[in-house]
């Protein structure tokens, strides 16, 4: 069970640590094309801008080679976004622009825009930035060389921004579903029974005391196979299972909805029923001789299987579940030396 719980946490990690590489390798690349494109564009009209894309290039060099060698493994998810700003600065700082302003603008709305809307709100105002930008410096020969280089890296700046805040979205959503997947099988491991399936001991309780505190009839029945550890002794461990299984499957055809069934012990189960002691007696009974009837297969093998019941319904002296439950189990304990196979009806508690 734990092996199971552990095995999938460690899947949502492993998940999470591909696409923060993912993302790391996408910054990378584009740091380096960001530079490559500045290169291109200013011609490296001073020595400052030779010097910022000599290192840039050199950093994103180093990166990407530590990232492919797996040396960055262990460090903090918050290197990524260093480097994704690190690459916006360098686009921005390369950039000759009259107004750096645009491109920040750009940066920081698409960004936004990710971020609240999702992906497919970011991709829309991405395209939307493009649009505009379009607009705006459209036709190219009525541009002077000034103009044109703005839009050369205000796209620029759009297109990175939206890969870069694309992949973030993608990386927390892939993210967040590993984690919630995560957490409903954590969710289902705590709170169900791994051999037959039905609540454990411990949601059984749970959601008993829920019910409990609602108004109306209720009762409660404990059950155990009898002689269940000869069961065990005769035909294996795994057939006494397998009996398990065959009893709950049963036990879940014949109640009704509404009825709440757990097991509460190795081969102990309870079943809450927001009906009146008459009827609950009536479906106890009828369970004890379904259950009496039934010939268990396992395999070759036929095993007869009966099972004794502790019936208790809530009077004016039960404050508690657990009020009900130790009337219940004395029932149960009663019919157990006197016969077995049988339901017992417990005390009120003012004869207790
Ligand atoms: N196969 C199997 N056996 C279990 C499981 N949990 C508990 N048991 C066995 O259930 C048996 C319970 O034995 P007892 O408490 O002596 O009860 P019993 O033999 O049913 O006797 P009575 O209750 O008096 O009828 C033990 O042998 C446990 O090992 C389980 O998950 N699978």
């Amino acid at each position: 069970m734990a092996f199971g719980c552990n095995h999938n946490l460690a899947n949502a990690k492993e998940l999470v640590h591909s696409d923060h590489f993912q993302v790391l390798r996408i910054c990378l690349i584009l740091t380096g094309v960001v530079c490559a494109g500045m290169a291109a564009l200013f011609s490296f009209q001073s020595v400052w801008l030779s010097l910022s894309v000599a290192t840039a290039s050199a950093v994103a060099l180093i990166l990407f080679i530590a990232l492919q060698r797996d040396w960055l493994k262990f460090l903090p998810a918050s290197i990524s976004l260093l480097i994704t700003v690190y690459s916006v600065i360098h686009l921005l700082a390369l950039a000759d622009l009259s107004e750096p302003v645009g491109a920040a603008y750009y940066f920081c709305t698409i960004l936004g825009a990710f971020f609240f809307l999702g992906i497919t709100g970011g991709l829309i105002y991405s395209a939307a930035c493009v649009l505009a930008v379009l607009l705006l410096y459209l036709p190219p020969a009525l541009q002077s060389a000034a103009a044109m280089n703005e839009f050369y890296v205000l796209l620029t700046a759009i297109f990175c921004t939206s890969i870069i805040a694309y992949y973030y979205e993608h990386a927390v959503e892939k993210r967040t579903y590993a984690l919630s997947s995560s957490l409903s099988q954590l969710d289902y491991l705590a709170n169900v029974d791994y051999l037959t399936g039905i609540a454990n001991r411990r949601y059984f309780f749970s959601e008993g005391r829920k019910q409990f505190s609602e108004p109306g009839a209720i009762s409660l029945i404990t059950l155990d196979i009898d002689d269940f550890k000869k069961i065990n002794d005769t035909y294996g461990h795994a057939t006494g299972d397998q009996v398990l299984i065959s009893v709950t499957r049963l036990m879940k055809c014949r109640l009704r909805k509404g009825a709440l069934l757990g097991r509460t012990g190795g081969e102990e189960f309870c079943i809450l029923l927001k009906v009146d002691r008459k009827t609950a007696q009536a479906r106890a009974e009828a369970l004890r001789s379904d259950i009496a009837k039934l010939n268990h297969r396992v395999g070759d093998k036929k095993i007869a299987v009966t099972i004794s019941l502790g019936l208790a319904t809530r009077g004016p002296g039960d404050k508690s579940l657990e009020d009900l439950l130790s009337r219940a189990d004395k029932a149960l304990y009663d019919i157990k030396h006197h016969g077995k196979n049988g339901v017992a009806i417990a005390k009120p508690q003012s004869a207790i």
